[in-house]
């Protein structure tokens, strides 16, 4: 439904990237790449294992994927193989501003990091590191074969371990405990930031995401059993006065299902189209 003025364009052209009006905002969220554990079927959790080459494909086509959404922030884990697949994404974005890591750890990296020139800032994107939207540590399962573990302890007590809410794989943290942080997380610093008119894109792992997804859609315990994601797939929300709407996966850039969702996305598009045909026209 079309909110009238409300949603009439305010587009600001800036730099080629459009800034849209503040009434909605868009978040992204991509589970990585493939990593070198998920091509040996081993448990990972926090184990820092770096992307395949079919990984590095798979951040590179996310990236195409969603090259024409705008995106004012990005945010990461602590591990590599989320960064990868975020760095290689954006390297896709048409806007192609630089993503820059954040390194506020310590008042001596807040100083050192520092950004002299506007005009160089304005052509940046903030990274933002957190270790809370780690994958869930796996505990004692981390470096062990899926398929060798299911046959060892059973397929059902691996399968509970995997995609249950409450089930603790052995000392390692349960989905419910995975989502006590990276939801908390969430809300206090991505929620401030979409509600502040800012597009978010967020690359974390399978259960950090499951359980942020949990928490988005109103999952139940019961439902969250049958959630499973796949490798650089991205999904897209919308977020509108404090609601989450759930926008699907945007199969190509410039996909008319994806920007026919909102009058703001339409036009952005649209915007975007007119820029490609004045440079044609030049
Ligand atoms: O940590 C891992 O092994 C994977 O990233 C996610 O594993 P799962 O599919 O067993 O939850």
């Amino acid at each position: 439904m079309i909110r009238g003025e409300q949603y009439v364009s305010t587009l600001l052209l800036s730099n080629s990237c459009y800034h849209l009006s503040k009434t909605e905002s868009y978040l992204i969220l991509i589970r990585h790449g493939e990593s070198m554990w998920n091509e040996k079927n081993l448990f990972t959790g926090c184990v820092d294992v770096p992307l395949t080459s079919k990984g590095v494909e798979e951040a590179i086509e996310a990236g195409k994927r969603i090259r024409h959404l705008p995106i004012d922030v990005v945010y990461i884990s602590a591990l590599i193989r989320s960064q990868m697949t975020a760095m290689l994404a954006l390297t896709e974005h048409h806007c192609k501003k630089v993503p820059i890591i954040v390194h506020d750890e310590t008042e001596q990296a807040k100083v050192w990091s520092q950004i002299y020139s506007e005009g160089t800032e304005m052509q940046s994107v903030p990274v933002i590191k957190a270790w809370q939207l780690n994958e869930r540590m796996y505990g004692e399962l981390q470096g062990f074969n899926k398929l060798e573990t299911a046959e060892r302890c059973g397929q059902e007590q691996v399968y509970k371990w995997r995609r249950s809410y409450d089930a603790r794989p052995p000392n390692g943290e349960s989905l419910e405990m995975c989502l006590r942080r990276a939801v908390t997380y969430f809300k206090e610093q991505i929620e401030p930031q979409l509600s502040s008119g800012k597009n978010v894109m967020v690359v974390a792992h399978a259960n950090s995401l499951r359980s942020i997804l949990m928490y988005l859609d109103k999952l139940t315990a019961e439902e969250v059993i049958h959630l499973e994601l796949s490798t650089g797939v991205p999904m897209l929300y919308i977020y509108r006065e404090n609601q989450f709407i759930r926008r699907g996966s945007p199969l190509a850039s410039m996909e008319n299902g994806v920007y026919a969702y909102t009058e703001n996305l339409a036009t952005y598009k649209q915007n975007l189209l007119d820029e490609v045909l004045d440079e044609v026209s030049l």
